[in-house]
């Protein structure tokens, strides 16, 4: 059964479309990557499946629940949401900050600090020695690692993440790409927005290709990512040079063996 399903989704913002009709089944075990050039209503989709979108038309449906009608509590356990900007951090440290995933269970403060998936969560993001640091005082792609380290701390099945590697160097995005595949092979379902193409055609199972509020492909990566629909979709031309759409990847860190 999927996970989260969405049906007939229409989504109009101050009277222009943003969605024009989307259906999504997302099922556990698998990263699905949502791609689409800017304003193609990606990020607007993800607040939809999470319940932060009003929608004019659909439903949205976790573990076969309607949305709409789930208690908040149930909701915050089951489904994780990082957005596209996390917002400027509150006075506070680095490790309280990522505990904030946990209140959803009821824990606060030293408990939910104390929780291993808290610990998992800054462990995965390469936080841990950055824990008692103010947020404040975190560079733009350490941040953006914390509010990554705060939606796993959370423990849910559904993750939902809006860009999260955008503002990341190489190292750190290959980590994270890693990180959410593995949570995926944990048996959840991860749904990602993302930019780059080749990060996406090597770590999503799936990928999700939307323009002007309609998902114009939604396969396999070598079915969506083809020449033809990258031109229409991103108005540039791409040409296959084997496994990638472009002539290099980045495969793994430097120090480990090729
Ligand atoms: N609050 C709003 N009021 C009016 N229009 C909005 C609002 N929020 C988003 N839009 C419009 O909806 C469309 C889809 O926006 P959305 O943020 O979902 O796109 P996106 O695919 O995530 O883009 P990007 O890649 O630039 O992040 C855009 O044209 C945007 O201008």
């Amino acid at each position: 059964m999927s996970l989260l399903t969405l049906e007939g989704i229409r989504v109009s913002l101050e009277g222009r479309s943003v969605i024009e009709r989307a259906d999504l089944a997302i099922e556990p075990g698998a990263v699905v990557g949502l791609l689409g050039p800017n304003g193609a209503g990606k990020s607007s989709l993800l607040r939809v499946a999470c319940g932060l979108q009003r929608v004019d038309a659909g439903a949205v449906r976790l573990e076969g629940q309607d949305l709409s009608t789930a208690q908040s509590r149930w909701k915050a356990r089951r489904m994780a949401f990082m957005p596209q900007e996390g917002g400027a951090p509150p006075r506070m440290g680095l490790g309280d900050l990522v505990a904030l995933g946990r209140l959803p269970w009821g824990e606060t403060g030293q408990t939910a600090r104390q929780h291993a998936a808290v610990r998992f969560a800054l462990s995965a993001t390469g936080l841990v020695d950055l824990a008692d640091r103010p947020a404040s005082s975190l560079s733009g792609g350490e941040r953006a690692r914390m509010f990554l380290a705060r939606t796993l701390a959370v423990d849910a099945r559904v993750i939902l993440v809006d860009e999260p590697v955008a503002a990341l160097d190489p190292a750190h995005a290959l980590s994270v790409m890693r990180i959410l595949r593995d949570v995926a092979a944990q048996g959840r379902a991860v749904v990602v927005v993302l930019h780059d193409l080749t990060l996406a055609a090597r770590f999503c199972d799936r990928l999700v290709l939307m323009t002007r509020g309609r998902i114009l492909a939604d396969g396999r990566p070598d079915e969506v990512l083809t020449d033809e629909r990258i031109a229409r979709a991103y108005h540039v031309r791409a040409r296959w040079l084997g496994e990638t759409p472009v002539p290099w990847e980045i495969i793994a860190h430097s120090d480990e063996d090729a």
